[in-house]
């Protein structure tokens, strides 16, 4: 160490490169680093990067991660405003380093060394729009940023948010498989708020506290192929047809409900930093080797004949561990089920093609 380090003057001389954002640093590609003022390196936990985090989601879920004491470093990249978002977000007095990336030519840096990478990054909806009309922009961006992980981070667990989730799981599958770093176990669409939100409506509808509801969704995330096994909720109860019906369908058309009442100005991005945060946490539960931690995702699957479907996962040290059958489905199920692989199937096609053009 040289022999001032850690003098006043040499800390305080630390402190002000941070402090200007025009720092030759972060046009180097080297990121800020507000924490190098002291020696944190030496928490425990997992390193984190959120690709998106100046979006919608990404900023919010940059803050919950940050709060997570499973994360010991978070490395917050988008295409733009990173810096303000990185600045802000370290500031929070929780014990994760924050550093910040701009710029494609800044992602390699960004994901280098990562255990997990949470990809919020992509276009919302807006009214009028299905998540597929996302789809020309969307899977350029996943792409791209999947290539990145393959080449920087190829052992990182990747939790994917960019819609059409049906069709960016599976670009993200024919990216890896082509940088030869595919593990299906590795990569999860990310599911959660279809959960979060059955789980609510349910509740609302029994008058019982959401928290202690558990409804499994499974299929995709989009329309019909969003399945809610009503027959499957924990702890068991029974629906009237008309509130099975009321409640199929409310879970089905939960993001378009807030699309609409947002009129034009996005999607979920609260509820979905809330849901992404807690399928994060879930993950680094079971790569820390906690046992039984159960949840839904999209992923590689033989539940059904698709090569993607979403149903309870049970997490572990790599991933994806075990895929869970669906359990018992009552006439009304088995129907929804039909009608989402029929849509299914022609997301993940859409996606496998758009890889191969
Ligand atoms: N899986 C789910 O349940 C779910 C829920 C809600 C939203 N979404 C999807 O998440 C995505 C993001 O939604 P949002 O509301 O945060 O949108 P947003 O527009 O607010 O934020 C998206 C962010 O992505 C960034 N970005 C664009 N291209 C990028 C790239 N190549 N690399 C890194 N960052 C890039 C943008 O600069 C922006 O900051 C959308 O596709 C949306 O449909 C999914
Ligand atoms: O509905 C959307 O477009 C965003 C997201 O997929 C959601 O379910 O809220």
């Amino acid at each position: 160490m040289h022999p001032d380090a850690t003098s006043p003057s040499h800390r305080i001389a630390r402190v002000a490169a941070h402090l200007n954002p025009t720092r030759p640093q972060m046009e180097e590609g080297a990121a800020l680093r507000p924490a190098a003022c002291r020696a944190k390196g030496g928490a425990p936990g997992f390193k984190v990067a959120v690709v998106g985090a100046a979006g919608g989601i990404g900023q919010s879920l940059s803050l919950l991660m940050k709060m997570n004491p499973l994360v010991s470093v978070l490395h917050l990249y988008d295409v733009v405003n990173t810096p303000g978002v990185t600045a802000d977000v370290s500031h929070m007095d929780t014990s994760a380093v924050v550093r910040g990336f701009i710029g494609q030519q800044q992602l390699e840096a960004a994901l280098t060394g990562m255990d997990l990478v949470i990809i919020p990054a992509g276009l919302p909806r807006k009214p009028g729009m299905t998540r597929d009309d996302l789809f020309n922009k969307n899977a350029g961006i996943v792409r791209s940023i999947c290539e990145g992980v393959a080449k920087s981070c190829p052992n990182a667990i990747v939790n994917l948010i960019s819609n059409p989730v049906n069709s960016t799981v599976p670009i993200a599958a024919e990216v890896f498989k082509r940088a030869g770093t595919y593990c299906p176990k590795r990569l999860l669409g990310v599911t959660t708020l279809d959960v979060a939100r059955a789980n609510t409506f349910v509740a609302e509808v029994l008058g019982v506290d959401p928290r202690e509801v558990n409804v499994p969704v499974v299929g995709g995330h989009a329309g019909v192929t969003i399945l809610p096994l009503l027959s499957q909720v924990s702890p068991p109860c029974s629906f009237t047809p008309d509130e099975i019906s009321y409640l199929t369908n409310r879970i089905q058309n939960g993001g378009t409900e807030v699309v609409e009442a947002k009129a034009g100005a996005g999607s979920a991005t609260l509820s979905m930093a809330f849901a992404a945060a807690k399928f994060a946490d879930a993950c680094l539960r079971g790569m820390r080797g906690d046992a039984g931690i159960v949840e839904c995702s999209y992923v590689a699957s033989e539940v059904t004949e698709l090569p993607f479907f979403a149903s309870k996962v049970r997490l572990g040290r790599g991933g994806a561990e075990e895929i869970l059958p669906l359990g018992p489905l009552n006439d009304f199920e088995r129907a929804g089920l039909e009608k989402a692989k029929k849509e299914l199937s022609e997301s993940i096609e859409k996606g496998v093609s758009f890889m191969n053009k």
